[in-house]
């Protein structure tokens, strides 16, 4: 049995809709499909997700929110319209949204969790209407109803593993299970969404869930690409990878899935297939146990960064201080920050953190805090800091990867202010200016992928 994952693109319009179904209808297998909220239907569209955070935000304020509401049921009408859905067909989809501002929730951020969310509920709604109504049996399912429970952390939770109870226990039938992605309940029963892209992760939980043989993530691009295609004029396509790689690339900015998505897969044993929602019949690339891959090249790919900031503390004598870095933990809990990385020297230390959980205020309390409890002979807070990650399995026993990786940045002159190699040894972090993330990942790649670089 598969799980089918499609990503807003792919579902962003009827005309996508109808290449879902027929994917849908060309493989018995696929009996799962998790939907996304409606994506961009060309360059400079707007995402369902983001109409609805605008729709929490207005609500919030207690602006109006007609236009945004019309524009936001406008995209499921005219998906519904595209497959002659009359108006009774769209009517809970039009009260559903309609509800949300009236609806209580414990505050704010459960208020803007609950919005979002509606995005994949309603689209999953009417998918599986869309899809009764052209022919295949099909059961909406929500996640209330099948049991996936996550953290109390309404916008960016983790799973809970009641989950893979209740999910074995999910009633089969010859339906196709609708699910929408991106969210599930709290055990007090509040809806709670994953962080930004999250459906890949609903994907791979009901794939764990239900123990399918293969989970299938379709999005709009060919394969996983060497590189991000959007920095790399068409880098190649990965036609394999493993667990590990797909999840240190994703980490680092392989936006195409959630690096969160991987771990049920591997808790499962569930191999991952990355298709073309526009091109089904291509191979896509598969992401497998690290058993079933023999590497062909040092490097898999090369990913960057611009999410992150770094704080450097330098003091004599840090590496005798018993506590020091104790302190320093207790300073973050105080802001509630989590670290990402710490890579550390003899006198000094770096510390990396994902940019986004920080306002102005919170970098600017929390160094003066650092600075009365540590009383550092040096404290710099790098605002503009990037990761590139470059990762592959066959770099475990391969010498001189590292210069190969370093030469080309010394050519393109840019400055590395930090170098992480994972104790997996399949990958090696630079941290570097996020003005030179750009040209580092290109530089790499050449280095790697071109017969001819630059
Ligand atoms: N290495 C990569 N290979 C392929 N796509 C990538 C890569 N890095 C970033 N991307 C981007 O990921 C996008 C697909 O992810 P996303 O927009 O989340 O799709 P979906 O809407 O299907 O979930 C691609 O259009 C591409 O721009
Ligand atoms: N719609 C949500 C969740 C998601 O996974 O979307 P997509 O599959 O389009 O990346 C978001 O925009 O974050």
């Amino acid at each position: 049995m598969k799980v089918v994952k499609f990503g807003g693109s792919s579902l962003a319009d009827g005309p996508q809709f109808e290449k879902v179904i027929s994917i849908m209808k060309a493989d018995s297998q696929r009996r799962v499909i998790i939907t996304s909220a409606p994506g961009k239907r060309h360059e400079g569209d707007i995402k369902v997700t983001d109409l609805l955070i605008k729709y929490a935000e207005l609500t919030i304020k207690h602006a109006d929110t007609g236009e945004i509401f019309n524009q936001i049921f406008a995209r499921y009408q005219s998906i519904g319209n595209y497959f002659n859905l009359d108006d009774k067909a769209l009517a809970p989809i039009k009260q559903a949204l309609r509800k949300l501002p009236t609806t209580q929730y414990p505050d704010n951020e459960y208020l803007m969790a609950a919005f979002k969310a509606h995005g994949e509920r309603l689209n999953a709604r009417l998918m599986a209407t869309v899809m009764n109504h052209v022919g295949i049996t099909a059961r909406f399912v929500d996640p209330k109803v099948a049991g996936i429970i996550v953290s109390d952390e309404p916008n960016n939770a983790t799973v809970l593993p009641e989950t893979y109870e209740n999910l074995a226990q999910l009633p089969v039938d010859n339906s196709v299970l609708v699910f929408p992605g991106f969210f599930g309940f709290t055990p007090e029963g509040q809806i709670a969404t994953f962080s930004r892209g999250g459906s890949d992760i609903t994907g791979a939980i009901v794939a764990r869930g239900l123990h399918a043989d293969l989970y299938e993530n379709f999005t709009d691009v060919n394969a996983i690409y060497a590189a991000n295609p959007k920095l790399v004029d068409h880098p190649i396509a990965i036609p394999r990878m493993t667990y590990r790689e797909m999840r240190e690339l994703s980490y680092a900015g392989f936006s195409v899935f959630h690096d969160e998505a991987i771990i049920p897969a591997i808790q499962g044993q569930i191999p991952i297939n990355v298709k073309n929602t526009n091109r089904p019949n291509l191979p896509g690339t598969l992401i497998v146990p690290e058993k079933d891959f023999q590497p062909t090249q040092t490097i898999t790919g090369v990913a960057s960064s611009t999410r992150f900031a770094a704080l450097y503390i330098h003091r004599y004598l840090l590496n005798k201080e018993v506590g020091f870095t104790l302190k320093l933990l207790q300073v973050f809990k105080k802001y509630n920050v989590s670290y990402e990385h710490m890579p550390s020297g003899i006198d000094d230390l770096t510390v990396i953190f994902d940019r986004t959980q920080f306002d102005e205020d919170t970098v600017h309390n929390m160094c003066h805090d650092i600075r009365e409890v540590l009383k550092p002979d040096t404290l710099e807070w790098i605002d503009d800091y990037a990761i590139i990650m470059v990762v592959g399995e066959g770099m475990r026993n391969k010498v001189g990867v590292i210069e190969q990786i370093i030469r080309p940045l010394v050519q393109h002159n840019i400055g590395v202010h930090m170098i992480n190699q994972g104790a997996s040894r399949i990958s090696i972090m630079l941290g570097t200016r996020r003005a030179d993330a750009e040209a580092a990942v290109k530089s790499i790649y050449d280095a790697f992928f071109s017969p001819d670089p630059v």
